[in-house]
């Protein structure tokens, strides 16, 4: 959209992993206790890394297509239940917010800002890892990986984070680091598609429909009102 005629931006919709958290040794390490119990061989960091985007219920099925195989799909949902046990029990001690998030979230909301996260990871574990991370009380609406009947790429969970803010696309941001976070904004109407450059994308930025890709996460601020 050209910037020009663009309405001024009233919500900015965050994804979480890879965007606002470096959440991949906390994932890793629910992987690799779950794989313990199984009796499998463990996973590496960059492994996970390239597993994450899907949701919970994908990055189990990859962690068990990558060490052995996949069990039955009784086992396999069993194994599903086991990691979201382990994870939300503490998704965040070894995770961390990036740098300039905290200070820029603070910004942004003092500006009037509706802020929302539309994530793919759960809920429960969404909740317990914004809490953790201080940063929960920036946000005016979250929705998980289970909020809805689809996850991204399908724009149904943008849409409802964005009528729980109460702002229609037209007037909105998105910040993500992958493709399915371009394709659900895009296909949602967001009118601003911004990307960061230092997330978990499994295909090259530059060749996908987003409007920018911000140097770094304090940039946010200048590129809503360009
Ligand atoms: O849980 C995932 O697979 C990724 O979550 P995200 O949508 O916050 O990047
Ligand atoms: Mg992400």
């Amino acid at each position: 959209m050209d910037p020009l005629s663009r309405r001024p931006i009233r919500a900015v919709a965050f994804d979480l992993d890879g965007t606002l958290v470096d959440s991949i040794a906390d994932l890793t390490h629910a992987s690799n206790a779950l794989l313990a119990e199984l009796g499998r061989p463990p996973v590496d960091l960059p492994a996970v890394r390239s597993f994450v985007g899907d949701g919970a219920p994908k990055l189990v099925e990859r962690v068990l297509a990558a060490t052995g195989g996949l069990p039955s799909p009784d086992e396999a949902a069993r194994c599903l239940r086991r990691f979201l046990a382990i994870y939300e029990a503490d998704p965040s001690a070894r995770s961390a917010l990036y740098p300039g998030v905290a200070e820029t979230l603070g910004r942004l909301a003092e500006a009037g800002l509706r802020l929302g996260v539309c994530t793919n990871k759960p809920m429960a574990a969404t909740t317990r890892l914004l809490d953790d991370l201080g940063i929960a009380d920036r946000f005016a609406a979250v929705v998980g990986g289970d909020s809805y009947p689809t996850r991204k790429p399908s724009p149904e969970p943008v849409l409802g984070l964005l009528e729980r803010l109460g702002v229609p696309p037209g007037e909105a941001a998105f910040v993500g680091d992958n493709e399915h976070d371009v394709a659900a904004s895009r296909a949602a109407g967001v009118a601003l598609v911004l990307m960061v450059p230092y997330g978990y994308a499994r295909v090259p930025l530059d060749g996908l429909p987003h409007d920018g890709i911000l140097e770094g996460f304090a940039d946010l601020p200048g590129r809503l009102s360009a």
